[in-house]
């Protein structure tokens, strides 16, 4: 699936948000290795610290639909921003953890703009796994 595929899910993710707070919906779409999407919205809270981003609930909805962690191909994100959109760094973190630093990542918004970037890329020197290592006697 290329690029604007993708992101055209994102798009139809999008629709899905629930944001009276914010008022800024953002979609993501998750591309497995079997070649279908999983979509995530954000879903914002009253108390506003239980809201999750669009980008964490793609993952941990397709995780929860029995998908192995870091045998996703791609992700596409998009909110109305001015330029492609860019994700918060929390999802940065989860992203690391239950992506390959190495999978491709589609930012985008609705005027059309797209950027191409890596898990890695996005969080560089980043706090991992293998960090543990160390702690295990
Ligand atoms: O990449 C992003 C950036 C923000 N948000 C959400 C969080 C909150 O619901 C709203 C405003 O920050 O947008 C996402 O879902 N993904
Ligand atoms: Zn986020």
């Amino acid at each position: 699936m290329d690029n604007g595929l993708l992101m055209q899910e994102a798009i139809k993710a999008r629709t899905k948000a629930y944001t009276p707070y914010s008022h800024f919906g953002v979609g993501a779409a998750l591309l497995d290795s079997e070649g279908h999407v999983h979509h995530g919205c954000n879903i914002e809270n009253a108390a506003y610290t239980p809201g999750n981003c669009a980008e964490r609930t793609a993952m941990f909805s397709a995780i929860a639909g029995g998908h192995k962690p870091r045998s996703f191909k791609a992700m596409a994100i998009v909110g109305d921003t001015e330029g492609p959109i860019a994700p918060c760094g929390v999802c940065r973190q989860v992203m690391y953890e239950l992506c390959e630093p190495d999978m491709k990542v589609i930012l985008g918004n609705l005027k059309g703009d797209l950027l191409e970037t890596t898990v890695a890329e996005l969080l560089p020197w980043a706090f991992g796994p293998s960090d543990l290592n160390s702690a295990k006697k």
